[in-house]
């Protein structure tokens, strides 16, 4: 363990905890000599002639004042090596990770990481300042004691090394029993950890799902198992520890007897058995205190080898001449990629090129693979095979910095640095004026949301941006993207989070850079996949189809099977009734079940073969014409009353208007409700045929 402790540290900083360490064995030393020197100092001073004792006193105090200075010396090295041990972590922790694949961040790993660098690390500092020290002193102390005791009483010498040898097989037997249940008790003390943070951080979801008050069966079960573990640990420690502690006070029993036998036998004389006696009791004393140091050398030592593996982990390979790309031209090339090596491929053979001057949108279902797709051009993994290369360069060639300068991505989930909006977007241009930063706010509708701050640019964001709503901070990772001014940007879902008007701006943004860059955007809204010069189609990793979005649209397949859900669910909407099944006049209630949004693609993930039956979001609203939402004159009051909510598609693009059904010659205007039923809402029919609308026509 001490050796993996001195390689994670690095050379620089194992150096000076390695004279730590030598200063410990060297204080522990002078300890033992000057407890051992206390035989002859007290055998002398209680004997016949106790000025004889002069001497060896002179030799203790000596032995004693060095002692005071090595041990002073031991302790400020120890404690400055404690600083330089978490100085030395966090720095090549920090500097192995910036080495390291993005995609490597995963979730969980985010959790172990934050434990390592704050309690992981702060832990390991005590390994040098509090746990090997003591340590030390427990063996080398007692052995040069021995050593002197040798030349007294050799009888006396040799029962204290048997004792010594018992106690570290006691030591050794409790600490291996104790591990076990030590190494899980302390995994799910994280884990414990872990949930309660989460816990914290989902209060938000808890609350909307009517659990905020209620502990988290999640949390329950992991404090539970924290409690199980710790008594369980408590059942093996205990017996373990006074195991320990029978031990050594048995060996120091033994020893007395041994001494007192050997006086009695007459030799040593009496006062030489006084100063053995002495000798005895302080040699056990460090010895006994070593297990309390056991349960902190274990945990310290996990903890070592956590930081291994991470520092152990291969960081991605950089190249080592690295070419420049010679544009902004995409290229997939039969691409392969998996997760795992045991998962399903997210990406299988896909081949794409995207021309500078080009906006291409990609799309597809849920899980299709459109964030490992463009994640792959960004490199946060590495192809499993085939080649994704920028300017006819594989992005494996380019080396990371000059990637990162081709190609800016905003991603779906944007974290914001805490500090200002200005400085947030200065990551990816340090020297930005503030002119330029007005530039770039004014192309993505981020200058209404600083003019809206209190302290415009200086505003601070707080940490990961909270401060912000979801659509500004997209706005602020826009802005940096253009601010990068990178020949490749990439839109992951970027539009996801703006409303109607600010969407129409960055699908204007998008086109406007398409101009003189090569921009894919990850795209669910029909307006800014029409406004694509080319659309690709992702299905269960595989590039399904691929052209112009209008061509496309003609033909039949997943591209325009997403496109007609898309219409589907414009149609739909809540309708509040009034309570007319039971006669009442009043208005009814406002509808709450309003839907978010709909985005391009199905809710539930289905099967190509069956997809076409669950085109429609079965979803418990009601449905009417576009047209009928804001102008149809024909609405009666139950649907078009007060508290009718918007319609669903409100933010996107206009809908497109259609003329209200005809009624037949003779006959009455058709029903634009259902018959009124005992429910609070009412379905209205839609132009469209019912059977391609499992849902169409069943009241809410
Ligand atoms: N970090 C990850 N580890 C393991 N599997 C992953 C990871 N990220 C994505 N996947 C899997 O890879 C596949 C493609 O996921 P991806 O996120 O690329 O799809 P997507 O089309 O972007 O989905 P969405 O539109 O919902 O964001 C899915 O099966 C997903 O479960």
């Amino acid at each position: 363990m001490i050796r993996t402790f001195l390689r994670i540290l690095g050379p620089r900083h194992a150096r000076a905890v390695r004279l730590s360490l030598a200063l410990s064995i060297l204080s522990a030393a002078l300890h033992g000599a000057v407890i051992a020197l206390l035989v002859p100092v007290l055998a002398r001073l209680l004997g016949p002639g106790p000025a004889s004792a002069a001497p060896w006193t002179l030799a203790l105090l000596g032995a004693a004042a060095v002692y005071a200075v090595v041990r002073a010396a031991s302790l400020t090295v120890s404690f400055r090596s404690g600083g330089a041990v978490s100085r030395a972590l966090h720095h090549r922790l920090g500097e192995h990770l910036v080495r390291l694949p993005v995609g490597w961040y995963t979730g969980p790993r985010l959790g172990e990481l934050t434990h390592l660098a704050t309690a992981g690390v702060s832990g390991t500092t005590a390994l040098p300042v509090h746990v090997l020290p003591p340590l030390i002193e427990a063996v080398v102390a007692p052995a040069v004691a021995i050593l002197v005791l040798a030349v007294w009483q050799w009888q006396l010498a040799v029962a204290a090394a048997v004792g010594l040898g018992l106690l570290a097989a006691v030591y050794a037997a409790s600490g291996r029993a104790v591990s076990r249940d030590d190494a899980a008790r302390d995994a799910i003390s994280a884990e414990a950890a872990d949930r309660v943070l989460e816990h914290a951080r989902a209060q938000q979801a808890l609350r909307a799902a009517g659990r905020g008050a209620e502990s988290g069966s999640a949390l329950d079960r992991a404090l539970q198992e924290e409690h199980v573990a710790s008594r369980r640990l408590l059942r093996t420690a205990v017996p373990a520890l006074s195991a320990y502690s029978a031990a050594a006070r048995l060996v120091l029993t033994a020893l007395v007897a041994l001494t007192v036998l050997l006086f009695l036998g007459g030799s040593p004389g009496g006062p030489a058995a006084a100063g053995l006696l002495v000798l005895v009791v302080r040699f056990v004393q460090p010895v006994a205190g070593a297990a309390e140091h056991g349960a902190a050398l274990r945990l310290s030592g996990r903890t070592v080898q956590r930081i291994a593996a991470v520092l152990d982990t291969p960081p991605q390979p950089e190249p080592d001449r690295p070419r420049v790309p010679a544009d902004g031209a995409v290229e997939f090339d039969r691409v392969g990629f998996s997760y795992a090596p045991d998962a399903a491929p997210a990406l299988r053979d896909v081949s794409l090129r995207a021309e500078p001057g080009t906006l291409t949108a990609v799309v597809g279902p849920s899980g299709s693979g459109k964030s490992t797709l463009v994640q792959l051009l960004a490199r946060f993994h590495d192809v499993g095979s085939g080649a994704v290369r920028v300017g006819g360069v594989d992005v494996r060639e380019i080396g990371s910095r000059e990637l990162s300068r081709h190609v800016a991505l905003v991603p779906q989930d944007v974290y914001l640095f805490d500090d200002t909006v200005a400085e947030n977007l200065r990551v990816a241009a340090p020297g930005a004026t503030l002119e330029d930063l007005d530039r770039v706010a004014a192309r993505c509708g981020l200058d209404a949301v600083v003019a809206e701050l209190p302290r415009g640019w200086e505003t601070r964001v707080g940490e990961g941006g909270t401060s912000l709503s979801g659509g500004q901070r997209q706005r602020v990772a826009i802005a940096r993207a253009l601010l990068q001014d990178a020949p490749v940007i990439v839109l992951d879902e970027a539009s996801s989070a703006l409303d109607a008007a600010n969407e129409a701006l960055l699908t204007r943004t998008a086109r406007e850079l398409a101009r003189d860059r090569t921009v894919l955007v990850v795209a669910h809204r029909p307006a800014t996949i029409t406004a694509a010069d080319a659309v690709v189609v992702l299905d269960a990793g595989r590039v399904v189809q691929r052209g112009r979005p209008h061509e496309l649209a003609a033909r039949e397949g997943l591209y325009a099977e997403l496109l007609r859900g898309r219409e589907d669910a414009r149609g739909w909407r809540l309708v509040p009734t009034a309570g007319a099944s039971s006669g009442s006049t009043a208005p009814a209630a406002p509808s709450l079940r309003r839907r978010a949004p709909p985005r391009l693609r199905p809710r539930h993930r289905t099967p190509p073969r069956n997809r076409s039956r669950h085109r429609v979001p079965p979803h418990p609203v009601h449905r009417t014409h576009p047209a009928r939402r804001t102008h149809d004159p024909s609405a009666t009051p139950s649907t078009a009353g007060p508290g009718a909510a918007e319609p669903t598609g409100a933010a996107g693009p206009p809908p497109r208007e259609r003329p209200p059904p005809r009624p037949a010659p003779g006959m009455p205007p058709p029903r634009t409700t259902p018959p009124r039923t005992s429910r609070s809402s009412a379905a209205v029919p839609s132009p469209r045929p019912p059977s391609t609308r499992p849902c169409a026509g069943r009241p809410g």
